[in-house]
């Protein structure tokens, strides 16, 4: 991995307007975004927030229908395919079942023009040296995971992209995966990684963008979104449905949590304490907390998904 080229560009990625559609469908709609160099960057949204249609065409897999994406400064549409540059994975990887591992590393080395032995050493990075031997329709969700990085890493590029990078992975390869992510990062590599998790990657990431229904949310660093964070208020009461109803209409917003306790934003304790009293709400417990970054994923895209 180089630093040299660009210098003198800030963004490793720079993605203006973003519009795509399918039919009359928009999955991406009017999207702007920057990635900083040597920066890890998290692409958060619910499912079906078009993180993947987004990622395609920022690499030039998809064509936009208005908007452009530049990489280091150049228009995608004009980039010289280059493993040292850019490295993608996207789900499907398009390694045919019948072949190894190793051979589908192998062919795309030999199509990118790179060394055999860079094979070896990125089986050996993501620890698929092992399961190089078998075939790729026997890989669990995880090992094509590590295929695709593994695939990704190939010319050691300046810039990954990568979605979905998490899924499939155990707690011990989601702890690998942010060491390599951050190893790269702290050598001024870029990363730009999707994810439906804020949460999970909140530890790998330095940067957000969160978008929902195809639009930006969000963009900024993740500690400005940890410090947003603001209160929460959760009650236990068998009457959740009425008091959501009495919160919505003093102006706050509600969703339940796992434990089937209603958890109120936008109104302090006291707020909701009085509004329940008010109309005779049988409150068991009541509690205040700052909100999480999960909380604040669900306050910006509406708790479309969790
Ligand atoms: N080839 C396609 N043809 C038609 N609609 C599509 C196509 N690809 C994606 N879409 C639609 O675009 C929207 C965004 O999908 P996309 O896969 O980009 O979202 P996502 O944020 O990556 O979701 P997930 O987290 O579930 O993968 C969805 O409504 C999806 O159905």
């Amino acid at each position: 991995m180089t630093s040299s080229r660009g210098a003198g560009d800030p963004a490793a990625i720079r993605v203006e307007g973003l519009t795509k559609r399918y039919g009359r469908a928009t999955a991406v709609d009017d999207l702007s975004f920057t990635v900083g160099t040597g920066r890890v960057t998290g692409f958060f949204g619910p499912n079906g927030a078009g993180k993947t249609t987004a990622l395609k065409a920022v690499v030039g897999l998809a064509r936009p229908t208005a908007g452009r994406a530049f990489v280091r400064g150049t228009p995608v549409a004009a980039l010289k395919p280059d493993a040292r540059l850019l490295g993608v994975h996207i789900e499907p990887c398009g390694a045919h079942p019948g072949r190894t591992g190793r051979a589908h590393l192998r062919s795309l080395a030999a199509l990118a023009g790179l060394p055999r032995r860079r094979v070896g050493e990125v089986l050996e990075l993501v620890g698929l040296e092992e399961a190089a031997r078998g075939r790729v329709g026997k890989y669990s969700m995880g090992m094509r995971q590590r295929l695709g990085l593994a695939a990704a890493l190939l010319g050691d590029p300046e810039i990954l992209v990568l979605d979905e990078p998490v899924n499939g992975l155990d707690p011990q390869g989601i702890r690998w995966l942010r060491t390599l992510l951050r190893e790269r990062a702290a050598k001024g590599g870029t990363v730009l990684l999707s994810s439906h998790m804020l949460g999970e990657a909140a530890q790998t990431v330095d940067d957000v963008v969160v978008i929902n229904r195809g639009r930006l949310v969000h963009e900024g660093a993740i500690r400005d979104l940890e410090r947003s964070g603001e209160r929460v208020v959760a009650v236990r009461t068998a009457e959740a449905e009425r008091l959501s109803e009495l919160v919505t209409a003093a102006g706050g917003r509600t969703k339940t949590d796992d434990g089937g306790r209603l958890l109120v934003e936008g109104l302090d304790v006291t707020e909701v304490a009085r509004l329940a009293h008010r109309d005779g709400v049988l409150v068991e417990e009541i509690t205040e907390r700052t909100a999480s970054l999960e909380d604040a994923f669900f306050g910006l895209t509406g708790g479309a998904d969790r």
